[in-house]
């Protein structure tokens, strides 16, 4: 069962899509940022949306975590959804299991807080403040925050853009386990071509307000950073970002 953004239920059993957004547009102050845009995620898939600074990445992550419903257009998406943010927006004031379930409807047990920390390598700080948490250690709570909504969506705004390049190598490898061993549909926005290359099935990039590009990701996993199979389609995304020439950085300006 799927859930449009305004709240109205589509019984109609969709098995076909995890997300089906058709002719979207969000305007701010007149001006599209998304203009019609279409987009299908199936159940289960792993997709990195792309595209410069300021096309209006996050702008769609929030209209299908629900944040923003001020749209015209089509979007239909479960209602097991949960996001996670470049932030990790923990609440200083509250021990980190309870941040955890911030937002939970009913009153879950402690319980259910550890079992997602323990699946985040945070079994052992269920009862520290966020200031004791390292970034890492920050980012993987707000995934365990995630992880206990069950979502059948999870929707990752950049979730490694703060990392040091050794955390975030480690965030990855975590973030394409949990995928593997919950098998919900995941949308990744990130700067990171070998990021996107790395991790997903499918890459998208969004240009001019609406998904311009997209190609599967087909090597089988795993696969490492200077995967020879991953070469032309490396080139090819870079080329669909404007960013070209062999010495230039797969991530795009943020
Ligand atoms: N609440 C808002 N009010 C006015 N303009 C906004 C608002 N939110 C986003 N915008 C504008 O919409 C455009 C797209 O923003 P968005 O944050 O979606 O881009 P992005 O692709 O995620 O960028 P980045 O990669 O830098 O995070 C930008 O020009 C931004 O200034």
């Amino acid at each position: 069962m799927a859930t449009d953004v305004q709240g109205t239920v589509n019984t109609a059993a969709d098995t076909t899509a995890a997300v089906r957004v058709e002719g979207l547009t969000r305007s701010f102050d007149g001006r599209p940022v998304i203009d019609g845009l279409d987009l299908t995620l199936r159940p289960g898939e792993f997709t990195a949306l792309l595209g410069h600074s300021g096309c209006g990445k996050s702008t769609l992550l929030r209209v299908l975590a629900g944040l923003d419903r001020d749209i015209e257009g089509t979007v239909l998406v479960p209602k097991r959804r949960a996001v996670a943010f470049q932030a990790p927006r923990l609440m200083p004031w509250k021990r980190v299991w309870r941040n955890v379930l911030l937002g939970l409807p009913g009153k879950p047990d402690r319980a259910v807080a550890e079992r997602a920390l323990a699946e985040v390598g945070l079994g052992d700080r269920s009862g520290a403040w966020p200031k004791t948490l390292s970034g890492g250690e920050a980012q993987r709570a707000s995934l365990a925050r995630a992880l206990v909504r069950e979502p059948d969506l999870l929707l990752l705004d950049e979730p490694f853009g703060a990392l040091d390049a050794l955390t975030r190598l480690t965030a990855q490898q975590l973030v394409a386990e949990l995928w593997q061993r919950r098998g919900c549909a995941v949308l990744l926005v990130t700067h990171d071509v070998d990021e996107a290359l790395l991790l997903a099935d499918r890459a998208l990039v969004m240009r001019d307000g609406v998904i311009a590009y997209e190609t599967a990701v087909t090597p089988d996993r795993p696969r490492t950073a200077g995967d020879p199979r991953l070469a032309a389609l490396r080139t090819r995304l870079l080329t669909e970002l404007g960013v070209e020439g062999p010495a230039t950085t797969a991530r795009t300006a943020a």
